[in-house]
């Protein structure tokens, strides 16, 4: 067997990290043959729920988990890690949008970029879960100015796998025979999600997803409000946030990093924009990725009709709105 991956959950005490750590624990993030062992960080108000947490750990008996260190230290939750899942943090409530959550939750932010900065292997890979996740990535990577600015990104998958849920439901076909969705830009209800280049396995044969949806309209309406709004319907049916799906999501997330993408398959990621498809600089934006080796590049080339570009630029401009709303917090 290798050497143990370190790797930090924080909010560990939280609804999402109670079904990530059986998903990481079990090997199904970092391989079956990848020992691990795990820092958890929560906030002291949290630390008997924490240390029920790690009794659970424990009568799971894993064979892959090899330590259980919980804390409330960002020094002992961070030294020397490979890979962050940054969960802690508040969730919204019904009627909020994603973004009333910057006041409270982007300090969290500032401070866990400056002790991963001080305390993180170089390579570590950081994924932002907690909301708004796209600006909270930004800000931790602003303050962690030694680690590459590649090595952070938030969380999009869920909005992904519910776009390919949603038309693999419509097509009657199964979630894995659906591909190449894409989710541009913001986790909030201004993201657009794009099947345009996306392809369905439809009675074997591979065919392009808006030909075998064949309904336009469905597409660039039902379709995208259903996917924007979803994370809202969960929280009005169930009264909390999604959990399971957001903690199996961040799982399909580190996994296609640590391991890579498929052949000419993408996935979609919150990265640092550097320019591309017109997006402004200096965003954590969501884009269609392909990984090798631990490091993703965006997908080029793809036509962008008018369609598109108008979706893509209003989830930019909220992005560059929550930079410059984090910014002020920041600097409070
Ligand atoms: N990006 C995405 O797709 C999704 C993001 N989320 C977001 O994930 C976050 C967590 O959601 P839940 O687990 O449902 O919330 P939760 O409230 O059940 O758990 C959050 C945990 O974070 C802890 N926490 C708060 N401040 C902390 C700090 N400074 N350091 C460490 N831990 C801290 C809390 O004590 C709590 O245990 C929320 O912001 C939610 O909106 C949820 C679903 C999907
Ligand atoms: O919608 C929220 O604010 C909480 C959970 C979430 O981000 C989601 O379900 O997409």
């Amino acid at each position: 067997m290798s050497e143990p991956v370190k790797v930090c959950v924080t909010g560990a005490a939280g609804q999402i990290a109670y079904s990530l750590l059986y998903s990481i624990a079990k090997g199904d993030v970092f391989g079956p043959n990848t020992p691990i062992t795990l820092t958890l960080l929560d906030i002291l108000p949290m630390e008997q729920v924490l240390g029920g947490v790690v009794m659970e750990l424990m009568d799971c008996a894993f064979p892959l988990l090899k330590k259980v260190i919980p804390t409330c230290d960002e020094k002992v939750a961070f030294t020397d890690i490979d890979a962050a899942f940054l969960v802690g943090a508040m969730p919204r409530r019904e009627g909020m949008e994603r973004k009333d959550l910057l006041g409270a939750n982007v300090k969290i932010f500032e401070s866990q970029g400056k002790a991963l900065d001080q305390y993180a292997k170089k390579t570590v890979k950081v994924v932002v879960v907690g909301n708004p996740a796209n600006t909270n990535a930004l800000i931790c990577s602003k303050y962690a100015p030694s680690i590459p600015k590649e090595n952070f990104s938030c969380l999009t998958r869920l909005d992904q796998n519910r776009a390919q849920a949603q038309i693999a439901s419509r097509l009657g076909i199964a979630n894995s025979d659906v591909s190449k969705v894409i989710i541009w830009g913001n986790h909030s209800s201004t993201q657009f999600p794009d099947v345009r280049h996306a392809v369905a396995l439809v009675n074997g044969k591979k065919v392009p997803v808006p030909e075998a949806v064949k309904d336009d309209s469905y597409l660039k309406n039902e379709f995208l409000k259903t996917v924007q709004t979803r994370g809202a319907a969960v929280i009005k049916a169930r009264k909390l946030s999604s959990a399971m799906s957001a903690a199996k999501a961040t799982a399909d997330h580190m996994r296609d990093w640590w391991f890579g993408t498929e052949g000419d398959n993408w996935v979609s990621m919150g990265v640092f924009s550097t320019g591309a498809y017109g997006v402004p600089e200096g965003v954590m934006y969501s884009f269609p990725v392909r990984i090798k080796n631990k490091q993703w590049t965006i997908v080029e080339g793809l036509e962008i009709n008018d369609f598109a570009r108008e979706k893509m630029d209003l989830t930019a401009k909220e992005l560059i709105e929550e930079k410059t709303m984090a910014d002020e917090v920041c600097k409070a």
